[in-house]
């Protein structure tokens, strides 16, 4: 496991997060796991990796609430330690890790509200930053992943989901958040050799759903496949596919079965279990991850903060991923 646990470089050392030992956690500001906001870093200094708040939930068929998922997630990371056992990494400490907060998104239109999650995004990454993007309902990936495609080219995808997102519009409108991968699939910013669905289930319009999915080059592991095969087999299958491609990854809550993850909008029984999907992300690895995002929680139907809670660490998991590539 490659492990950069400091840099050769001449910057300064990274400011790491407020120290629970002396303002505890629940005192203050929340920040993304308590680190630094991206404005307080000192002048001319990168974050290398940056937390992002997409807060936006005008995509949704079905249950809103997803553009209060920034600020959920980032209370709910409060209790985050800064050394990763599961990856043997203590992130804060090998990279600047800062919290660039949120984007202003307009709620009202869709096309412009794309248009500044693709804007506020390229800033960052033409900055040096990878993005651990927080939603927001899943409409928000496919502007990233325009932003993503600019810098690298099309990309490998791995997404996590009940869903497929790959459906072509909902009364008529091609935006919206089950619909992001058959545009980004159309746009052609996905390595169509590289795409699959990790957690699929769940009822579906038609047959055809399948049909269409796979013509856009998708592979589908189900959520009883990680059951069955287990989480080392399906890493391994991931890895194979994927290979050394750029790689994004996209994380919709609701691959969590509604017990790990009650609040989230489109909920689908028969789901993964929060230890499954930190398993299979841990086995992602040394493999050329450029960004993620972790999507459609939605606070108002949580209980005891079980989503948040859970997507937190998700996005913790994936800040270890990146920061385990170097500064
Ligand atoms: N991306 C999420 N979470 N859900 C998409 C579900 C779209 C539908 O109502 O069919
Ligand atoms: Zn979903
Ligand atoms: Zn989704």
């Amino acid at each position: 496991m490659a492990s950069i646990e400091s840099s050769s470089t001449d910057r300064p050392a990274p400011i790491g997060p407020v120290d629970s030992s002396k303002t505890p956690r629940y005192a203050g500001f929340a920040t993304f796991a308590r680190l630094p906001r991206l404005d307080q870093l000192p002048a001319g200094e990168k974050a290398d990796v940056a937390i992002l708040g997409a807060p936006f939930d005008s995509g949704v068929s079905y249950r809103p609430g997803a553009r209060f998922a920034p600020a959920a997630v980032r209370e709910a990371s409060k209790l985050l330690r800064p050394y990763h056992p599961g990856l043997d990494f203590s992130p804060f400490q090998a990279v600047q890790v800062a919290d660039a907060g949120d984007i202003s998104i307009n709620p009202f239109h869709l096309e412009e509200a794309m248009g500044q999650i693709e804007a506020h995004s390229e800033e960052l990454v033409r900055a040096g930053s990878k993005l651990v993007t927080i939603g927001g309902d899943h409409t928000i990936a496919l502007p990233l992943l325009r932003t993503m495609a600019r810098e690298h080219g099309p990309v490998a995808l791995l997404h996590f989901d009940a869903h497929l997102d790959t459906w072509d519009t909902y009364f008529g409108a091609p935006y919206t958040h089950g619909t992001p991968f058959r545009r980004a699939f159309e746009e052609g910013i996905l390595d169509s050799s590289a795409v699959s669905h990790v957690g699929t289930r769940g009822p579906l319009y038609s047959k055809q759903d399948l049909t269409d999915d796979k013509r856009m080059g998708f592979g589908i592991v189900t959520s009883a496949d990680v059951m069955r095969q287990g989480v080392d087999a399906v890493v391994q299958a991931l890895r194979e596919r994927v290979g050394s491609r750029p790689l994004y990854v996209s994380i919709d809550i609701d691959v969590l079965d509604p017990a790990h993850a009650p609040g989230t909008g489109t909920p689908e029984a028969g789901g993964m279990t929060s230890r499954e999907l930190l398993e299979i992300l841990r086995g992602l690895d040394g493999m050329n991850l450029i960004g993620a995002d972790v999507v459609e929680v939605a606070p108002a139907y949580d209980h005891a903060e079980i989503t948040s809670v859970a997507a937190s660490h998700v996005a913790y998991d994936l800040v270890t991923l990146l920061a385990m590539q170097g500064r």
